[in-house]
């Protein structure tokens, strides 16, 4: 399936240090340049330490990396930008996330994809393990990424899975050590909930931070299901109860903590793009603007960037007097990079691309947790598909959210989460265990009251998702051809 062609009117938001030449829609602030070959000027980005791909893990020296709005993206615009010397400009495939209501009400989230305006709407080849079916591959075509349409599970990985990333890589900064501060200034974790219920012994406050940009929540509406998912940790070794599974030790059952603030989805767009940050002379930003490749300038650098506003139109480029910063995802990234010529030199060569710079790995090795919902039928009326068969009741409660941002919309679906271990180890006899460690899970729950999805016309449910964590399994992002608007093979 072809990613969508997304809208194209243009939100230029103080654009005041770039000069563009022959667009009609581009009215410049105030301070315009004019260079001679009519290319976008940027001045000063980057502190190179600070760039991360989609995985977390550093980009390619190569590209010293204009900034692909997504979850990371968004971050890195807001801490370059604290700099009145840098000029940052953020460039966004999709359109605008503000007045969305399926990616701003947190109950919505399973509405914000697949198959919607602000999803890529990628599919997966034909999987042999899915006995041939190809699947939707969700991934956020808007402001804030995928951050705008995820489930906002607020989760760190253990403090193996991160230590295992400095071994890897050889860069202690990778640690969980190294690591945890700058977690902690990302996050606002929030003493208040939207009922003031007591949250005291739901969270260990001894490992979150409080004043950072990304607010962190636990639910503001009880669940049904609360009290009978704690009394299961009491009653089980095999699903012990773990105060806080954000502390570095993730194993067991514990109460779900989400990136929403006072009972709305928070996005890298939502924070760190928040009026007071947007406001800045020197953070740019430029909605439906699909890069389509970034050109080498000189040898090994690549501070040229192609993008289409009109799908069917003519590119334009820009050039960045420092750096550019890849931040496309898992996803668009490697695309990016493919089409760049940066890549396997013989495919390629195969795909008529001029090969620049012979980097095997990339596309290779793409790495997911899949997740498989699985769904209960139970004999209670009061789960999600009660409000979502009955309009009046559904209004209701949604004029409840918008007056008060109080009631169930205020949550995500998942109230609860389980990080665990499969029980019987003989098979680690025979293959490696692919976790970090022996404090590191295989498999996560996510625990709902109903359907992660579209009600069903009979039936209540309680759905328990699980998704490996920890899988041996790796993919691939490779191109169908050499035209940058063809979705890419993910396999
Ligand atoms: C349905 C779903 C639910 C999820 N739920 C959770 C959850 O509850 N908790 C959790 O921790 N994680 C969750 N995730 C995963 C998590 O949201 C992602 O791993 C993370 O947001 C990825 O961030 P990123 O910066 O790497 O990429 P993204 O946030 O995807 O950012 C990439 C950005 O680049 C833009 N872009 C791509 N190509 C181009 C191009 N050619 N030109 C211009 N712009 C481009 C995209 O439009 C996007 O804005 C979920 C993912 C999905 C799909």
């Amino acid at each position: 399936m072809k990613p969508q062609a997304g809208h194209n009117n243009i939100d230029y938001r103080h654009v005041d240090t770039i000069t563009v030449h022959n667009h009609p829609s581009y009215v410049p602030r105030n301070q315009v340049r004019t260079t001679a070959n009519a290319q976008w000027v940027l001045t000063d980005l980057v502190d190179p330490k600070l760039i991360v791909d989609s995985f977390g893990m550093p980009t390619h020296k190569l590209l010293d990396p204009v900034l692909p709005s997504g979850t990371a993206g968004n971050v890195i615009a807001n801490r370059l930008s604290e700099n009145p010397k840098n000029q940052v400009l953020v460039l966004e495939a999709g359109g605008s996330n503000a007045d969305v209501l399926d990616i701003i009400v947190p109950l919505f989230c399973t509405r914000a994809t697949p198959n919607t305006p602000q999803d890529w709407n990628y599919t997966t080849t034909p999987q042999t393990a899915f006995n041939g079916r190809s699947v939707p591959y969700p991934r956020g075509f808007v402001l804030g990424g995928t951050s705008s349409v995820n489930y906002m599970v607020y989760t760190r990985g253990s403090k193996e899975d991160f230590d295992r990333f400095a071994n890897v890589t050889g860069d202690d900064g990778w640690s969980w050590d190294s690591l945890i501060p700058y977690m902690r200034k990302n996050e606002h974790f929030s003493l208040q909930t939207s009922d003031h219920h007591n949250i005291t012994g739901q969270f260990n406050p001894a490992v979150h931070g409080f004043d950072g940009i990304n607010t962190v929540s636990l639910a503001g509406f009880p669940s049904p299901v609360d009290n009978r998912i704690i009394e299961t940790t009491t009653e089980s070794t095999e699903f012990p109860f773990n105060l806080d599974m954000n502390s570095g030790y993730q194993l067991g059952i514990g109460w779900g903590q989400a990136t929403i603030k006072n009972g709305s989805r928070s996005s890298s767009a939502t924070s760190y793009l928040a009026p007071q940050f947007i406001s800045r002379p020197n953070l740019h930003v430029l909605l439906n603007a699909r890069v389509t490749r970034v050109i080498q300038t000189t040898a090994g650098a690549f501070r040229t960037v192609e993008f289409l506003q009109d799908l069917n139109g003519k590119p334009f480029t820009l050039t960045a007097t420092n750096e550019v910063v890849l931040s496309a995802g898992s996803i668009g990234t490697p695309s990016i990079l493919l089409h760049s010529g940066i890549g396997d030199s013989a495919t390629l060569t195969s795909l008529g691309i001029k090969p620049l710079h012979n980097l095997p790995s990339v596309g290779q090795n793409l790495t997911d947790h899949t997740l498989l919902s699985v769904a209960f039928l139970v004999n209670s009326n009061n789960t999600y598909e009660t409000a979502e068969r009955n309009a009046t009741l559904a209004a209701q409660e949604l004029a409840q959210w918008n007056t008060t941002r109080t009631g169930p919309y205020v949550d995500n679906p998942v109230s609860h989460l389980g990080w665990l271990r499969v029980l019987n180890t003989s098979i680690f006899d025979q293959f490696p265990d692919p976790a970090a460690g022996p404090n590191t899970s295989h498999y996560e729950l996510f625990i709902s009251n109903g359907l992660l999805g579209p009600a069903p016309p009979t039936g209540n449910f309680m759905a328990v998702s699980a998704a490996v964590v920890s899988p041996a399994a790796r993919g691939s992002v490779t191109l169908s051809s050499n035209d940058p608007l063809a979705a890419p093979l993910i396999t």
